[in-house]
């Protein structure tokens, strides 16, 4: 297509890499007229070719460099960057100003930020344009069909982008929470794309978000890992057990994922997939940072930090094939056969009680931050946000949504329905764990997060230990049950 002439572009995409693409035929799948840039030419040009063999209804122009995507967009401008967090969003922003950026435009950061980078930008940018971080959640089919969108920033730019974000979203039926089909008409129905708070705040909640998907993914590589080593089951009936799984309490995009890979064969060697994958995780940071915000705020995420570390470990491939040799493995047989049912059935609770776990932690880390940096954050609309379209969807959101609704700022677990859900994983929950461990797998998330539960649920912990070496050593002090709160004593250790 030859680039228009005339002003007509409502959004202009610059990055069109995995979401840049995806998300500007989501545009232009619902009638919007798009721009799209990219350094390489050629991926802007592949979106153009995609949108017209699609027959997309909203034209597609590429532009050539930054002065031609500004002159060709409908004024105030509406630009979305999806390029790799960090220096290209400062970079493309510089551009932008030089290219003739207006104060009435509005500049919207897509990628995964840190949210000081973009608490700096605002104060970088402010006056120069309109600045709205919209943290986005879905990978490419997210982005293509509907993604969940997290915005902060600027609130009034926030309104005039506002339909336009609701519409190309991920919906969910209001009432029940339930994700609908791409281009739903449905009267009563809801969008994953809202405003969540001020500068940083949609950086924040996206950043947790991630910190949960960390965890999540790692209980489903324990799982797998549990089935294969401890079950002695292949991969092609791990997944069976997990479509099992995905049509009860256990359903989620995380688990569809799961399935897929495990069941990929490769095109190239016709063999399965997954044994051909090597095993070492990447990361880009977010679930890093959600680890130093926990330890920042002295909250605890201690699962969410365990599935970071697990990642760490899996990329030291070279130590972990030296010590295979070096230290023994234990004698714990696999499971019998006559016996695997009933691991099973452990293990679908453990993964029930650890998913409970996972997201309690990382509604309090935003809880806690939102107090911490005065952002009004909600976490019924962050829940309602998460129920379609993103990358940790599932239906155990609806219940969240309706615990934070009856009681906003308390732990998940102090909610009567998920105590009821959560007590009934506990005694499969250990008997898995012993098991596992016996067998010497690794399991950080499955496990940290039973010690999570059992460190909430003890009334009397031995953090009274702690105090006294505390105070025996330097002399720190400590509050005593039978004195009023706040006052310190200290003992004599070693005067007598
Ligand atoms: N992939 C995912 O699942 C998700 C990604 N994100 C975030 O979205 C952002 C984009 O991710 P993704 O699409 O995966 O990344 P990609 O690397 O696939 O795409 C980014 C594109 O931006 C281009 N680019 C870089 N600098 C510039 C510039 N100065 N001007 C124009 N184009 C530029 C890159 O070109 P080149 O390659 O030549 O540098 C590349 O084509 C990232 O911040 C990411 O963290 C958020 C949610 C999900
Ligand atoms: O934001 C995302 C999903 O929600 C991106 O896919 C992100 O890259 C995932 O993080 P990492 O690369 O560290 O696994």
């Amino acid at each position: 297509m030859t680039v228009s002439s005339n002003s007509d572009v409502q959004v202009a995409i610059i990055g069109q890499g995995v979401m840049g693409h995806n998300l500007a035929l989501n545009f232009s799948s619902h009638g919007y007229s798009v721009a799209v840039f990219d350094l390489d030419d050629s991926l802007a040009k592949a979106t153009e070719t995609a949108a017209l063999s699609q027959q997309l209804p909203g034209t597609v122009n590429v532009a050539s460099d930054l002065a031609q995507l500004l002159s060709i967009s409908q004024q105030p401008r509406r630009i979305v960057l999806s390029v790799p967090a960090g220096k290209a969003v400062d970079s493309i922003c510089d551009s932008l100003l030089d290219s003739g950026l207006q104060p009435q435009d509005i500049v919207i950061d897509t990628g995964n930020c840190h949210w000081n980078d973009t608490l700096a930008r605002q104060q970088r940018y402010h006056s120069k344009f309109h600045f709205i971080a919209s943290a986005i959640s879905g990978g490419e089919v997210g982005a293509r069909h509907g993604p969940s969108l997290m915005v902060s920033g600027d609130s009034n730019a926030w309104d005039q982008i506002a339909t336009m974000w609701q519409t190309i979203a991920a919906q969910v039926d209001a009432d029940s929470g339930q994700p609908l089909p791409p281009h739903s008409k449905r009267s009563n129905r809801h969008a994953c794309a809202d405003y969540v708070g001020p500068y940083g705040s949609g950086h924040f909640v996206k950043t947790i978000h991630n910190g949960i998907e960390y965890a999540q993914m790692q209980m489903w590589a324990e799982a797998y890992q549990l089935l294969r080593q401890h079950g002695q089951m292949d991969n092609f009936a791990i997944a069976a057990v997990f479509r099992d799984w995905q049509q009860g309490q256990l359903h989620s995009y995380l688990l569809e994922c799961t399935i897929a890979v495990l069941e990929a064969m490769d095109g190239h060697s016709q063999q399965p997939l997954l044994p051909l994958i090597v095993d070492a995780a990447g990361q880009k940071g977010t679930g890093t940072w959600t680890t130093i915000a926990s330890l920042e705020l002295g909250v605890a995420a201690p699962s969410l930090a365990s599935a970071v570390y697990a990642r760490a470990i899996s990329s030291q491939r070279a130590l972990r094939q030296a010590l295979h040799g070096n230290l023994a493995s234990p004698a714990q047989p696999a499971v019998e056969l006559a016996q695997l049912e009933r691991f099973q059935s452990a293990l679908e609770q453990t993964l029930i009680g650890t998913t409970l776990a996972n997201y309690a932690q990382g509604f309090e880390l935003m809880a806690a931050q939102a107090q911490q940096q005065q952002w009004p954050l909600d976490l019924v609309t962050i829940a309602k946000l998460w129920r379609a379209g993103c990358i940790i969807r599932t239906p155990l959101l609806q219940q969240f949504v309706n615990a934070f609704s009856a009681n906003p700022k308390a732990h998940l677990f102090s909610d009567h329905t998920i105590q009821q859900q959560l007590e009934a994983t506990l005694p499969l929950w250990r008997r898995c764990l012993i098991d596992g461990i016996a067998s010497g797998v690794a399991l950080p998330v499955l496990s940290s997060g039973l010690a999570y539960v059992d460190g909430l649920r003890c009334a009397d912990s031995p953090a009274n230990l702690l105090q006294g070496m505390r105070d025996y050593f330097g002399a720190h002090r400590f509050e005593r049950h039978d004195a009023s709160q706040g006052t310190l004593f200290h003992h004599p250790w070693h005067d007598s």
